[in-house]
C-alpha cells in the first residue's frame, strides 16, 4: 500500500476553526437552504458545526463508503440514499456537506443524486476541487489529511533523526 508522501494532521481545534470558517463563507447565502445532506461518516462533524452556525435544523444523511483499507479507495458503496422528500427541484434548496473531496468520486456520485444542491467541503485536493462549490483549504494530491477522530497521541521522532545516515 503506497502512503501519500505528505501528511497534514488536523487537531480538533483546527477542524472546528476550519468548519466554522466554512460556515462563515456559506453564510452570505444562508436562508437558501432548507436542509443539510451530510455524507457519512466524515461529513457528520462539519455538518454539526455548520448546522449550529447557520441555524439549519433539518439534517439528512447519505451514507457512502469507499476507503476500506486506510488510503486505498475501493468500490463506492451507497449504504443509504437521500430521502425522496428532499429531492424536489433537483436539490436547489439543499446544502451537501463533507469533510473533504479527494479524487472527487464521492462528490460526483452524490452530485448526480441532487445536481442543483450546493456542495461544501472543509478540505479539497485538486482532482476533487472542480466538483465542490465552496471549500476552505486546498492540499496537494499527494497529501493525506489525518482527521482528529482518527488520531491519538504518540511519540514523534525528532526531525533531525530522519537526516542521519
Ligand atoms: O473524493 P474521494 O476520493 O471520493 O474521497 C473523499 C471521501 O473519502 C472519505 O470518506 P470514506 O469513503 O473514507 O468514508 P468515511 O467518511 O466513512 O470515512 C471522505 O470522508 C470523503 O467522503
Ligand atoms: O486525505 C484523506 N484523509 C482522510 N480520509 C480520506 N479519504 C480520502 N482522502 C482522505
Ligand atoms: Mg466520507
Amino acid at each position: 500500500m503506497a502512503l501519500p508522501e505528505k501528511a497534514f494532521p488536523v487537531s480538533w481545534d483546527q477542524f472546528h476553526r476550519d468548519a466554522r470558517a466554512l460556515a462563515w463563507r456559506l453564510s452570505s447565502a444562508n436562508g437558501r437552504w432548507k436542509a443539510i445532506v451530510c455524507i457519512t461518516r466524515g461529513g457528520l462533524v462539519p455538518a454539526a458545526v455548520i448546522s449550529r452556525e447557520l441555524g439549519i435544523r433539518l439534517i439528512e444523511t447519505v451514507c457512502v463508503a469507499s476507503y476500506h483499507d486506510y488510503t486505498e479507495q475501493g468500490e463506492l458503496n451507497i449504504l443509504k440514499e437521500i430521502t425522496p422528500a428532499l429531492l424536489e427541484n433537483e436539490g436547489e434548496d439543499i446544502l451537501i456537506v463533507d469533510d473533504l473531496t479527494d479524487t472527487g468520486k464521492t462528490a460526483a456520485i452524490v452530485r448526480a443524486m441532487i445536481p442543483k444542491a450546493h456542495f461544501a467541503t472543509v478540505y479539497a485536493k485538486p482532482k476533487g476541487r472542480p466538483l465542490v462549490d465552496t471549500f476552505i483549504t486546498e492540499v496537494s494530491q499527494d497529501t493525506w489529511i489525518y482527521f482528529p477522530w482518527d488520531l491519538g497521541f504518540s511519540y514523534q521522532k525528532p526531525i533531525a533523526e530522519d537526516h542521519i545516515g
